[in-house]
């Protein structure tokens, strides 16, 4: 695996992280991506994050779990709030057992969780497990 270039400025170092994530993505069988749903000011850079990855044609159909993170410290967003600032309004594809085999729609759904106090994820690793083949 090539090495992230060091003593970079913050884009360069951006780069080299997409750079990363294309490297690794040969084989993935979903994406769990964790957000700091208490870290408001950050909602535009891990936006940023998440479009590189939605934008990957090799997870074009690879489920995407995204967790929003930290829900028991009291100004954490709302599911509605991050849905939103991740501009994931028309994308989610809902919770349940909902059956997306036929057709083109790649399963994305939203749960909030707080790792610390062990709880919200479990339901969203469930729900992403049945689109795992
Ligand atoms: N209150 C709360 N804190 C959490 C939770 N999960 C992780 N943390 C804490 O968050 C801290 C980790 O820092 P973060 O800023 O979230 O993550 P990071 O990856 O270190 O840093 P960034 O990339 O800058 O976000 C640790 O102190 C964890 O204990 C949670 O569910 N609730």
């Amino acid at each position: 695996m090539p090495s992230l270039p060091t003593h970079q400025g913050p884009n360069q170092l951006f780069q080299a992280q997409q750079a990363k994530i294309a490297f690794n993505l040969a084989h993935v069988d979903a994406v769990v991506y964790l957000v700091d749903a208490a870290d408001k000011e950050r909602f535009a850079e891990s936006k940023k994050e998440l479009d590189a990855l939605l934008a990957d044609d090799s997870l074009a159909t690879v489920p995407f779990l995204i967790l929003g993170n930290k829900i028991d410290i009291p100004y954490a967003a709302s599911e509605e709030e991050l849905r939103y600032y991740l501009g994931l309004s028309n994308f989610t594809t809902g919770k349940g057992n909902v059956n997306l085999a036929d057709s083109n729609v790649r399963p994305l759904e939203i749960f909030m969780c707080s790792v610390v106090r062990k709880m919200g994820y479990g339901e969203g690793f469930k729900w992403m497990s049945q689109y795992i083949k």
